[in-house]
């Protein structure tokens, strides 16, 4: 991707996290991502890694409307995603989508369990969170303008652990420099 539109996701970002009263820690692990795809707009993500250790890891992500994260699942990681402002919309599958069409399973959602069939809709309002175990497929959006998503997770590891059912896609992104950097991400 270009690295002024990593610089202009960074500005809009800090700019919804200082309204929203989320302070990031200084020095903060800026993780800026359009999947290799070059459409950042549609595809794409600006995630913070606020901690990551071998146990544990907490991100604060930022998303805007139009873009998407596209369907993927962690082998190891298992991680709440919380809607923290805005409006954040999910959709779920128990296993592969090509290997699991429609399959029903339970899935913890405000520390209570539902039951869903793979390819529901999951909708999160500000303060609400799903649990989501390794090997649940998931991709999600915002359905408000912008959404403030927390992540909080066992051990992270995303060069390794993110395993996406288009396999063209990358999880980081190489950059075209065609403007100066206001900040270095954390995989640069
Ligand atoms: O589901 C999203 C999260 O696991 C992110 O932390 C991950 O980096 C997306 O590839």
């Amino acid at each position: 991707m270009k690295r002024s539109q990593i610089n202009k996701a960074f500005k809009d970002a800090s700019s919804c996290f200082a309204q929203t009263c989320w302070a990031l820690p200084p020095n903060a692990a800026w993780d800026i991502t359009d999947f290799g795809m070059g459409k950042f707009d549609t595809l794409g993500i600006t995630l913070v890694n606020l901690a990551e250790e071998s146990e544990y890891c907490e991100k604060i992500i930022y998303i805007r409307k139009g873009q998407m994260v596209p369907n993927h699942a962690h082998k190891v990681k298992k991680e709440d995603i919380i809607c923290r402002n805005g409006i954040l919309a999910l959709r779920l599958w128990k296993g592969h989508p090509d290997h699991d069409p429609e399959e029903s399973f339970e899935i913890k959602v405000n520390r209570e369990w539902r039951s869903f069939r793979s390819g529901d809709v999951l909708t999160l309002e500000a303060g609400e969170r799903v649990t989501l175990e390794p090997l649940v497929y998931h991709m999600f959006w915002c359905e408000s303008d912008e959404c403030v998503i927390g992540e909080v997770s066992t051990a992270n590891d995303d060069a390794n652990d993110n395993f996406f059912v288009d396999t063209e896609l990358g999880r980081f992104s190489s950059i075209e420099e065609d403007e100066p950097a206001l900040l270095r991400l954390l995989n640069e």
